[in-house]
């Protein structure tokens, strides 16, 4: 099987940030491969641009060195050097005058105009306002803006409004990674694309979902950004609640930007609120020879949580009485994150002496080894009579697609290419930020009025005590957090 490139249009992408670490990390690196697929069309260019000073030759050697230390394979192809070729760089400061009659300067007609905010929040409002003033973006630029969107309601609404000011909704960008994640998008196809799926998918047939995010990372190296956000602002309010949304959306009438959107905004809006009883909150301790969150986080007296466990509900007709379990954190035990779709059990047995419960259970994996699972009961193989076992269907995509399966474009460099070809589909539109905030909110002020402290966790287990019993309380459990 071959990998199908789309072609885009010839780009000038702009990287403001283009010397920091996720500019170093993935984007960077995220552009060569897809100049290596070819997706980088003639004439198209990258322009970093930060206060540090450097010149083109300068900035060129930053980007070798990030796609040395952050690259995969891609490091060794030769067509380095002239990809090297295609980068430019400006000094420039969002918050003064410098470097942007510079800029103004170097902006061509002709080509697909996009700005990258890979910067602190704090400078998203400052840059629109210039990018504006300085007439660098025409009608058909883009914004690309990082995470966070805010750290509650108010200061989303109030970024929103900035951005609304200089830019029209459909020029704005804003990235949730998760969303550029293969298998995330496997999620639409696999409900929407198999007829199998779509008539069990609701409350007459479904138990409950988990829906798991684990990371075996600590907080070490963002302590001061993470002890101010924690896992709800830093993953539920935005990458969890995507998930949750791809999962539980009606069909939206086409793939397509406004259509998609509507309808993950109409699930965030019919969330339930979460009672404080339904929500675990915990911070890692100490390990044997690793540090504690508090000490990761250089703050002592830390009541931030690095795991989060909650029971969600959603009030609407097709998931009435579904409880949707969510979990979170850092330091667990393994890296993986999956979606589970546990269906109910079977009503009756036809089977004489089997008491098991058989549950078919469909686990989407979204990394790492990303693939479905579809747990299924068959008859016990030999001559035990009608004994019952349950046997997973397991198809890991690799294994499927054999190597085009891993060939596959990371989150941000399939993203960057969706701004390029103007397509907003997997980015978050204004209004479902808000609306997610809006729903978090409530629960973080709760905490806060409350003084919570989160219960400690041993590093490398499934999280505190207390997330058990919130599941264990419905007469259900966790699904093993497996790498
Ligand atoms: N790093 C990561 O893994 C992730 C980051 N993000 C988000 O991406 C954004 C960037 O993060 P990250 O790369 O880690 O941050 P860094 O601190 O590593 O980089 C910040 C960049 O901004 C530049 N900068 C700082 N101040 C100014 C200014 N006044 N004018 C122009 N440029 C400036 C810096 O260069 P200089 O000092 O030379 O100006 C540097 O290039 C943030 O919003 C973050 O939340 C989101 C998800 C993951
Ligand atoms: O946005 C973030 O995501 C990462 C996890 O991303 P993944 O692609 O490695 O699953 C998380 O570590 C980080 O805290 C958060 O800001």
């Amino acid at each position: 099987m071959v990998s199908r490139v789309i072609p885009v249009d010839p780009f000038d992408l702009v990287i403001f940030g283009g010397t920091g670490d996720l500019a170093r990390r993935k984007i960077l690196p995220g552009l060569f491969r897809r100049f290596i697929a070819g997706q980088m069309p003639e004439g198209s260019r990258i322009i970093g641009a930060a206060r540090s000073e450097h010149d083109d030759a300068e900035y060129r050697e930053v980007a070798r060195a990030a796609i040395e230390e952050f690259g995969g394979e891609e490091k060794k192809d030769p067509a380095l050097q002239d990809f090297l070729g295609r980068l430019h760089y400006v000094a420039i400061d969002a918050t003064g005058e410098g470097g942007w009659s510079q800029l103004s300067g170097l902006m061509r007609d002709g080509v697909v105009r996009a700005f990258y905010f890979s910067v602190a929040p704090s400078l998203f409002g400052p840059l629109a306002e210039r990018l504006h003033q300085h007439r660098i973006a025409d009608g058909d630029s883009r914004i690309v803006v990082e995470k966070p969107f805010g750290r509650d309601l108010e200061s989303a609404k109030a970024l929103n409004a900035t951005l609304a000011s200089h830019f029209d909704e459909r020029q704005i960008y804003r990235i949730d990674h998760y969303l550029g994640k293969e298998t995330v998008q496997n999620l639409m196809a696999i409900r929407f694309g198999n007829v199998l799926f779509e008539p069990l998918w609701n409350s007459h047939y479904v138990d409950h979902i988990q829906i798991t995010v684990a990371e075996t990372v600590g907080v070490g190296g963002r302590g001061a950004y993470y002890d101010k956000s924690g896992a709800m602002r830093d993953m539920v309010q935005n990458h969890l609640m995507q998930l949750l949304c791809l999962i539980a959306m009606e069909p939206p009438a086409q793939f397509e930007a406004d259509a998609v959107r509507d309808e993950k905004l109409k699930v965030i809006r019919a969330l339930q609120p979460v009672d404080a009883h339904h929500i675990v909150r915990g911070q890692y301790d100490a390990g044997e020879d690793s540090p504690s969150y508090r000490q990761d986080s250089e703050n002592p007296r830390s009541f931030t949580e690095s795991f989060v466990a909650m029971r969600v509900m959603i009030a609407n007709w097709r998931w009435a009485g579904v409880p949707f379990y969510l979990r979170t954190g850092k330091k667990l035990k393994a890296r993986s994150s999956e979606i589970a779709v546990v269906f109910k059990d079977l009503g009756h047995s036809m089977f004489e002496g089997d008491e098991a419960r058989h549950r078919n259970i469909l686990s989407i994996r979204l990394q790492p080894n990303e693939g479905i699972d579809l747990q299924v009961t068959i008859k016990e193989p030999g001559p035990g009579g009608m004994r019952l076992v349950d046997v997973p269907l397991d198809m890991t995509f690799a294994d499927a697609l054999g190597p085009d399966g891993e060939d596959v474009p990371d989150a941000y460099e399939r993203l960057i290419m969706d701004v390029i070809r103007g397509n907003q589909t997997l980015f978050m539109r204004g209004d479902e930020v808000e609306a997610a905030w809006a729903w978090t909110d409530p629960i973080i002020e709760g905490w806060e009025r409350r003084a919570d402290v989160p219960k400690l966790y041993e590093q490398g287990t499934g999280g505190p005590e207390d997330a058990q019993m919130l599941i264990h309380r419905d007469g259900r459990r966790w699904r093993d957090i497996k790498g």
